[in-house]
């Protein structure tokens, strides 16, 4: 290794995050990420490694062995392995709601180890149930209001009640591990019921009702629908063996009709986000089997497994969550691309999106003090290879710079000739040309070469010049599969602790989302009465718009 390379700057020796990372930055700027491999020939087993069933390979970013230890020593000043160790051992990390966040507690279930906490025999409890209600479904134990075994499940819920459940499901999907049919109906959109209804057969299908707090908006009209339009086609009045409960208010789940012995009890401390590892994977056990369900907390303990036991320079969730601090606070980088060249991961970007952005889109620190850096960037993406045909020219040439992870496994469950290698071609061609980019002064010499008049070779190559210097990670799986889903879904909710914990933030609570729902409650009266006068209290846009829809209803 050079010398170069290896001088760590002095460790960070005070706790002003901001400056002591712009002038470590400002030392990584001078560097460009492809001099970085030659400086370094062992970069990319360096920076890389195993993390259960995944690969990571984290080579192709501004950073270096001393930056490394700079940014794991700033992770330990902040306490990252005590609040590790807290949020393990159950402490009420969520301090605005007095509740604990011990998923690695719900992954622990599906290994050896065995607990006998109060709380592992909730968690053993609830899995019981979620078996029974499967294996019922399954084997027919269970059947529809007109005897027959269903064959359709229909997911109602919202945000964490249906990312979670839907990237499952359609990770798996066509792997052959379930013979029922598996939909989601979240928006309120009345368009999103309408269509789901039309292609499922009333007297087979199942809903999942899945609400934690059984009063969101959305999900209630959804189940009302549903209910109607099963009263409605089958021509019965009881209709509640069709409809199974996911909840941490199952009264309240009684009180609108769903059967006690169809409830799913979740505890309370489980948020919405990060409850695909709870009870809320009923329809992924419903529709992929108990067995894939079990699988993806597998995957997810391989990775508990790995942060609990690695030290932080070595630990990937840790790194991948201080690189995000580094790019968002020392370099200014506004946003993440999340770009899985795998088609059944397509769901995962806007996975991702509520897991990071409802979680770090905060501006105070836990104790609600403000905060003099900023947090958690925006979060977006599609599956790869469309965006090479789209946004990837912001990407390559755009002015701010976007660090991307590229999410690929190394054999398809569909193979069709040479396709999958191609797939994998362009995507490992796209971090390669992220990060090398090609100068204008290479350009213009290949266009002149080819014949073009010196003139306008210049100016050509100024338009196709690359800067090149992007930073991304790669993570490879050798399939994608349950327990690859799992561990990647872990790694990403380890990344986002890391960083929020070094922040200093609650990523746990959403305070953020209420006072909208709160105003669209209110505006639904004024909406649809016209003789509400509280027209006069709003501002003249939202006047405007509100006439518009109370003119759109008479014509
Ligand atoms: O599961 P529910 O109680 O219906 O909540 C569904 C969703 O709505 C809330 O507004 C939150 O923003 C989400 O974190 C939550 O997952």
């Amino acid at each position: 290794m050079s010398p170069t390379v290896n001088q760590a700057p002095a460790l960070l020796c005070d706790l002003d995050l901001q400056a002591t990372l712009h002038s470590l930055a400002k030392k990584a700027a001078c560097t460009p990420l492809k001099s970085r491999f030659s400086l370094e020939p062992n970069r990319a087993t360096r920076f890389s490694g195993e993390l259960g069933p995944l690969f990571v390979d984290y080579a192709k970013h501004h950073i270096d062995t001393g930056i490394i230890t700079n940014l794991c020593e700033l992770a330990r000043q902040r306490g990252l392995a005590q609040q590790f160790n807290a949020l393990r051992a159950g402490a009420k990390l969520n301090n605005t709601e007095g509740r604990s966040a011990n998923y690695p507690s719900l992954r622990r279930w599906a290994s050896d180890e065995a607990s006998t906490s109060p709380q592992d025999q909730t968690i053993a409890a609830m899995f019981a149930t979620m078996e029974n209600l499967t294996a019922e479904i399954h084997n027919g134990a269970h059947r529809s209001s007109t005897g027959k075994v269903f064959t359709d499940v229909v997911n109602i819920g919202i945000g964490g009640s249906d990312f979670g459940p839907r990237l499952v499901c359609d990770a798996l999907a066509n792997q052959g591990l379930g013979t029922l049919r598996p939909h989601f109906a979240a928006n309120i959109d009345p368009s999103v019921m309408t269509e789901i209804l039309a292609t499922v057969p009333a007297e087979t299908t199942l809903f999942v009702v899945a609400s934690k707090s059984f009063g969101t908006q959305e999900t209630r009209c959804n189940a009302q629908a549903a209910r109607a339009w099963l009263q409605a086609s089958l021509g019965l009045e009881d209709v509640s063996d069709h409809f199974m409960a996911v909840s941490s208010k199952p009264e309240a789940a009684m009180a609108f009709g769903v059967r006690e012995q169809y409830i799913l009890a979740v505890p309370e401390w489980i948020g919405g986000r990060f409850s695909v590892w709870s009870g809320f994977g009923l329809t992924v056990a419903l529709c992929a089997g108990m067995n894939s369900f079990r699988a993806l907390l597998k995957g997810g303990y391989a990775v508990d497994q790995h942060v609990e036991k690695q030290p932080l320079e070595s630990n990937i969730p840790v790194i991948l969550g201080m690189l995000d601090l580094w790019y968002r606070n020392a370099w200014g980088m506004t946003s993440q691309a999340v770009l899985p060249y795998e088609h059944h991961l397509k769901l995962l970007p806007i996975y991702l999106q509520q897991l990071f952005m409802e979680s770090a889109g905060k501006s105070v620190k836990a104790d609600g003090s403000p905060l003099n850096n900023a947090t958690g960037g925006v979060i977006w993406g599609t599956e790869g290879t469309n965006g090479q045909h789209s946004f990837h020219q912001l990407l390559h040439q755009g002015s701010d710079a976007i660090p991307c992870d590229f999410i690929a496994s190394l054999s398809s469950h569909n193979p069709i000739g040479e396709q999958h290698q191609a797939l994998l071609a362009n995507c490992f061609g796209q971090s390669l040309t992220l990060m090398q980019g090609q100068s204008a002064a290479d350009i213009e010499q290949d266009l002149i070469a080819n014949g073009m008049d010196a003139n306008a070779a210049a100016q050509l190559a100024q338009h196709k010049a690359m800067p090149g210097n992007r930073p991304s990670t790669t993570i490879l799986m050798d399939k994608l599969d349950a327990e690859s889903l799992g561990a990647l879904i872990a790694l990403y909710e380890y990344r986002l602790f890391a960083s929020s914990f070094v922040w200093g933030i609650n990523p746990f609570d959403q305070w953020g989302v209420e006072l909208g729902k709160q105003i669209s409650q209110t505006l639904m009266g004024t909406l649809g009465n016209p003789n509400d006068n509280s027209l006069s209290e709003l501002d003249s846009s939202t006047t405007q718009l509100v006439t518009r829809y109370r003119q759109a209803q008479n014509k």
